[in-house]
């Protein structure tokens, strides 16, 4: 699920779902405004593709999702959060802490990353690894739930 203004964090969005889709079988890849967040809980795995506004704010089309997963039951739900942000802000990537704080608390957080504007080659390689953390993150829990 992703958010993006000028097209940096859509592209980012693109290269994950590329990696996450040789690990999982069966993947939705929707704009956040086209999500309904009632379906939530039908999920397995939730990743979160983010840019920064304001003062390392959410964007404001993320606001709907971000409380939608503080409000409902997800302990069980896997979830990355990855952004794109400018360093020439005070605070790089603010919105993908943010989400990074809430997630840790609310549901099974099993990465994090930041790029800084449109990704480059050299950011295949991290979002490769993303999705490998996202995989064993739920291979973990499959494990545990058996137990
Ligand atoms: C008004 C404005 C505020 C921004 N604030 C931040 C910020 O606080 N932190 C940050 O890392 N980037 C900030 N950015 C940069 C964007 O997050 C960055 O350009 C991002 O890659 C945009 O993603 P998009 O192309 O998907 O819209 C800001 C950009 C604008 C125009």
């Amino acid at each position: 699920m992703y958010a993006s203004r000028t097209g940096n964090t859509e592209q980012l969005a693109h290269l994950i779902k590329k990696e996450i889709e040789g690990a999982v079988p069966e993947t939705d890849f929707v704009r956040v405004e086209d999500f309904h967040t009632d379906l939530l809980s039908a999920y397995q795995i939730c990743v979160i593709v983010t840019y920064s506004w304001g003062n390392g704010e959410l964007p404001r089309e993320m606001v709907r999702l971000y409380e939608a997963i503080e409000q409902q039951p997800l302990s069980s739900l896997v979830t990355g959060i990855a952004g794109t942000g400018d360093q020439c802000y005070p605070y790089f990537c603010g919105a993908v802490d943010r989400f990074r704080d809430m997630l840790y608390v609310h549901t099974v957080l099993a990465v994090t990353l930041k790029v800084e504007l449109a990704p480059q080659q050299s950011d295949a390689r991290k979002c490769s690894l993303f999705a490998e953390k996202i995989a064993e993150k739920i291979n973990r829990q499959r494990v545990l739930n058996k137990v």
